[in-house]
């Protein structure tokens, strides 16, 4: 399988945050959050609905603003960033949205040829043909190339969402609930792209989900959120061994659905 990033040193910090605070008028959602996101791992944030998983990503994206806190995202202090260094910061970072919708009326093809097209100064037109051709085929989506997203699946859609991210061969992916209603099955497939595509793209990865079977398949790290701090860190089996009552509801109600 070719590599579209080559090199990664796992001892590269691609994202450090140090006292992390937001509040919304007099709620306080991020208390003091301390996180540090490795390179070429794929890191799962977990937490109950409202504890502020999207809140942390959009802050990490530039699309919130933080009140307090360190937040450098690939070298870059996001507190002091200019809006320009900003913008170009934000083309590392591939954002899988909760319900990253396509364009109804344009084809896979120009759905992925769209970002190329708005991000890449004087791409051609050869480049742009094999650019979509190498992320369709890393999706596994080759044969969609000519059909619209009605006449797709509701994973085949979420799966053109990722490569449309994909295609402009971000460093970091931030995943926010990339299961999301999806079927069992359907779920598994969409793990196994994320591990694909850190596998193919050496990409670190933060993924946010309320779905343990999908912070069990692709957590290297798994890192919870309660109470507007991270509580515990680990793999899968340290954070769930915890005696705590939370952890252990979180765990319980996730496998009684
Ligand atoms: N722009 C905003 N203005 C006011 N409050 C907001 C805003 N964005 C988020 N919040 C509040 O912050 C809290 C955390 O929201 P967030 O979307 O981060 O939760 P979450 O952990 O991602 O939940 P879910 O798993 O349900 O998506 C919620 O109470 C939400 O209402």
């Amino acid at each position: 399988m070719k590599k579209i990033h080559s090199k990664i040193d796992k001892n590269n910090k691609v994202i450090s945050i140090r006292g992390l605070k937001k509040a919304f008028d007099d709620f306080e959602v991020l208390k003091g959050v301390d996180l540090d996101l490795f390179q070429g791992e794929n890191l799962v944030v977990l937490g109950r609905s409202g504890t502020g998983k999207s809140v942390l990503i959009k802050i990490i994206a530039g699309l919130l603003k933080a009140d307090e806190g360190y937040i450098n995202v690939l070298g870059s202090d996001i507190m002091k960033i200019m809006p320009k260094e900003l913008d170009e910061l934000r083309l590392k970072l591939g954002f899988s949205f909760q319900n990253s919708a396509l364009y109804d009326s344009m084809t896979v093809r120009e759905n992925l040829e769209f970002p190329l097209i708005r991000h890449v100064k004087n791409i051609t037109r050869k480049e742009i043909d094999s650019r979509i051709e190498e992320t369709l085929d890393a999706i596994g989506l080759s044969q969609t190339i000519n059909q619209m997203p009605s006449e797709l699946s509701g994973g085949q859609r979420k799966r053109i969402g990722i490569g449309r991210t994909l295609i402009l061969n971000p460093e970091i992916m931030l995943y926010d609930e990339p299961t999301a209603g999806l079927d069992p099955i359907t779920s598994m497939d969409i793990n196994n792209l994320i591990n694909e595509v850190q596998e193919r793209y050496n990409t670190s990865s933060i993924i946010i989900t309320h779905d343990l079977t999908c912070a069990k398949s692709v957590g290297d790290r798994l890192v919870m959120l309660l109470d507007g701090q991270f509580q515990y860190q680990g793999t899968f089996e340290e954070v769930f061994e915890k005696n705590d009552e939370r952890v252990k509801l979180f765990y319980n109600y996730n496998f009684i659905e």
